[in-house]
């Protein structure tokens, strides 16, 4: 299929010329202004006083920047002049390095506005014109995106990861090989009554389809972890009441987000704060704590509570190990009781417990002395079949390192390294496509034997559905929604 989203020359030479602040908004430094397309060497030469030959490429050069119908002067800054086609979106580009303040900004783009041919960029419009001169696939733009929008490091490599094409690579190389599968499947339909075509055309067609499947198969199955990482991991904090839920949640954001009192059932409505953890992004949520009560709004904070410890990655189950007894056998006992009572309501108690979604957080562990405190870790360590269990206090931070040690490594594991392995997949719309694309593969095994032409067009959707991953195929709609993540200027 050729590449239908592809403008010709012609069509980009036509194109308006748009211009956009760049750089963030508010008071700063410097702030760029870019623009692209055929008119952007008119208003570089016209607003830097240039009179010759357009300065060299990719070169800063210090001018006075005049507005170009009156000639006042707006400011003194650097331009730079970036030919097509090696420019980012492909066109004629210019950037104008000037002052950051707003007043500054405003009458260069108000120049900018009166150079006959340019106007205003739309949101992302500088990006959909790199993707659409071929510069960018569409999983490098949503790296793109990622990366201006990524908050914590392993987002950001993540981001770079995509951006430099290695998704979008993958994706390229298995619609190389569906191509041919295609190529094979066509000629065996046109030619094999002829006996123009050797017998083993489809065999190598077969292998290539059940290759293809287990790559995919393996790398949907990558249990969420690139599209955790991009837009966070959601851990909830669980347990009874007063076990010290909002204190850990205040502790690890170290503001008083959530109230906390010696009132059992002061938390009802889930509480969230966005945390970075050693770099993966965490979405923490404190919850009401678990019991049967007769209020009717508590009730709802309850069954808000298991609500989310059913959709969370990772759940913190917070018990008040002043209630635990001596006995590690007993005090064990007690905490299985506790986590029975966080699990889901589907899950049987019977079943073994998931121990990587949790990790037991014994609070308060300043009111044990400390022979006790010690002898308690170390024998609940021994225990089998308990999740991971630090124990901590959320008044004199004992224990916390521990812990943020703990939570990290889950956390991370969660996520995987962006940097190692295979590249992940990052969007649910990328899973749904590859889910499609699979199917379809399905769909050319089933008809295999009884009709090539339904065969044929399962290779065809499958093709089909790897491309809307790549923007190769697309309807306009996709695009739109993918550009408008991003801001004006990008
Ligand atoms: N001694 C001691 N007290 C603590 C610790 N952490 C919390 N508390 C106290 O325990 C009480 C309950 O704390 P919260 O954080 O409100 O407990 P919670 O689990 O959020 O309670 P609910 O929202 O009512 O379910 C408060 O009086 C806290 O000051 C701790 O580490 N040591
Ligand atoms: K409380
Ligand atoms: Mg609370």
């Amino acid at each position: 299929m050729p590449p239908c989203r592809l403008l010709s020359t012609a069509a980009l030479a036509d194109a308006e010329t748009i211009f956009a602040l760049s750089s963030g908004h508010g008071r700063c430094g410097v702030a760029v202004v870019r623009t692209s397309g055929p008119a952007s060497a008119t208003a570089l030469k016209r607003m830097a006083g240039l009179t010759g030959n357009l300065p060299p490429p990719r070169t800063a050069l210090l001018r006075s920047i005049t507005h170009p119908q009156s000639k006042e002067v707006l400011d003194r800054g650097l331009v730079l002049w970036f030919p097509a086609p090696h420019s980012f979106t492909g066109e004629d580009c210019v950037e104008f390095h000037i002052h950051g303040g707003p007043a500054v900004i405003t009458a260069v783009l108000q120049a900018l506005g009166s150079v006959a041919g340019m106007r205003p960029a739309d949101a992302g419009e500088f990006t959909r014109r790199a993707f659409q001169a071929g510069k960018l696939g569409l999983t490098e733009v949503e790296g793109l995106g990622d990366l201006i929008h990524a908050e914590t490091e392993a987002q950001r490599r993540q981001a770079l990861r995509q951006m430099s094409g290695e998704l979008g690579r993958l994706y390229q190389d298995w619609s190389h090989r569906l191509k041919r599968c295609l190529a094979h499947v066509e000629a065996f339909i046109d030619f094999s009554e002829d006996e123009l075509i050797e017998d083993g055309v489809l065999n190598q067609v077969d292998s290539s389809v059940c290759d293809l499947q287990a790559e995919m198969e393996r790398h949907l199955k990558d249990e969420r972890r690139g599209e955790r990482l991009r837009s966070g991991v959601q851990v909830v904090i669980a347990g009874a009441t007063n076990a010290g839920k909002s204190s850990l949640l205040n502790t690890l954001c170290q503001r008083p987000a959530a109230i906390v009192s010696p009132i059992a059932g002061t938390t009802r409505d889930v509480v969230e704060t966005a945390l970075d953890i050693g770099g993966f992004p965490i979405l923490l949520s404190d919850t009401a704590g678990l019991r049967d009560s007769p209020d009717l709004v508590e009730r709802e904070g309850v069954r808000r509570a298991r609500e989310r410890v059913e959709q969370a990655d990772l759940t913190l189950v917070v018990v008040d190990c002043a209630h635990l007894s001596s006995d590690a056998q007993q005090a064990a006992a007690f905490i299985r009781g506790h986590l029975t009572s966080v699990l889901p309501t589907q899950e049987q108690p019977e079943t073994v417990f998931p121990t990587d979604r949790f990790l037991l957080v014994l609070n308060k562990s300043d009111l044990l002395p400390e022979e006790q405190k010690q002898k308690l870790d170390r024998e609940l360590r021994c225990v089998s079949g308990l999740p991971p269990v630090c124990l901590i206090s959320c008044h004199t931070n004992d224990g916390l390192q521990d812990f943020l040690t703990v939570l990290h490594s889950s956390v991370k594991t969660l996520c995987g390294d962006p940097l190692s392995g295979a590249p992940t997949l990052t969007q649910a719309r990328h899973r749904a496509h590859l889910q499609q694309c699979f199917a379809a593969l399905a769909q050319y095994q089933r008809y295999r034997d009884m009709d090539m032409a339904l065969a044929a067009e399962g290779v065809r959707l499958a093709l089909t559905s790897l491309g809307r991953i790549t923007g190769r195929v697309g309807a306009e709609e996709i695009l739109d929604i993918i550009f408008k993540d991003f801001c004006i200027g990008k």
